[in-house]
């Protein structure tokens, strides 16, 4: 999967040149590649956002470095990416929405920054590609990269070989619907707290149902939505 992001604070993804995902870039199952929105400016200041028509504060991302930005990534492409703008404004992004990313052969994530990006730049994407708005969680940030960051981590460590045991994915909260079960390490007694005398008995049918209804229970307690 080739991934392409694009920030005014492009050092903002150094780090994904570490940990799992840089290990996965170096084997080539990922193809990450971080661009400075500025380098498509013309201007001696490099200016990348203007005030928004109609009023109100802030400012807003201007729309022609942000087109040139797409042109470029495509011209370089063999098909359009799916183009991915992290906003408070979008969709739940989602253990399914991750999942159906990572299907994707190409993405393109455009981080805004201000007060957002002009609306054109959403309505131009969707004329060349798909677009996803996508909302990381009901909170406002200051700007796309974490977003950004944090799905690009979700989708990245769905492609296959990224992850050293693909089992471990299928038992995960979320994967399910549910939220997965506790989980316990040596050693069996710490600081006068045990381990659940079922998990140190090797009965692994027993356990399993243990580990289901634990899930079941801290599911219907801690995100009843996901249950209905
Ligand atoms: C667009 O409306 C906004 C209103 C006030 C501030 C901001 C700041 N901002 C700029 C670009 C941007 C991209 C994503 C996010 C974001 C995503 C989630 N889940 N929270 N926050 C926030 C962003 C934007």
């Amino acid at each position: 999967m080739r991934i392409d992001v694009v920030s005014i604070f492009p050092a903002f993804f150094d780090v994904l040149e570490v940990s799992l995902l840089g290990k996965a870039r170096g084997r080539g199952l990922l193809d990450i590649r971080v661009h400075d929105l500025r380098d498509w400016t013309h201007d001696r200041h490099r200016t990348v956002d203007d005030t928004p028509y109609g009023g109100g504060a802030g400012m807003v991302m201007k729309p022609e470095p942000w087109g040139e930005a797409i042109d470029a990534v495509r011209a370089d492409a063999s098909g359009p990416p799916v183009f991915v703008f992290p906003t408070p404004a979008g969709r739940p992004f989602t253990q399914r929405a991750a999942r159906a990313l990572a299907t994707e052969p190409h993405l393109f994530f455009g981080c805004g920054r201000y007060e957002g990006i002009d609306e054109r730049v959403f309505d131009y994407a969707a004329s060349v590609g798909r677009v996803e708005l996508l909302s990381l969680g009901d909170y406002v940030l200051n700007g796309g990269e974490v977003a950004a960051m944090a799905m690009i981590e979700a989708v990245g460590r769905l492609i296959p070989g990224v992850v050293g045991n693909p089992d471990s994915l299928a038992e995960e909260s979320h994967e399910g619907g549910m939220l997965e079960h506790p989980s316990y390490t040596k050693p069996a007694s710490w600081r006068g707290l045990g381990v659940p005398d079922v998990l140190l008995s090797g009965h692994h049918g027993e356990i399993a149902a243990w580990r289901a209804r634990q899930s079941e229970q801290r599911t219907r307690e801690r995100r009843p939505d996901l249950l209905a």
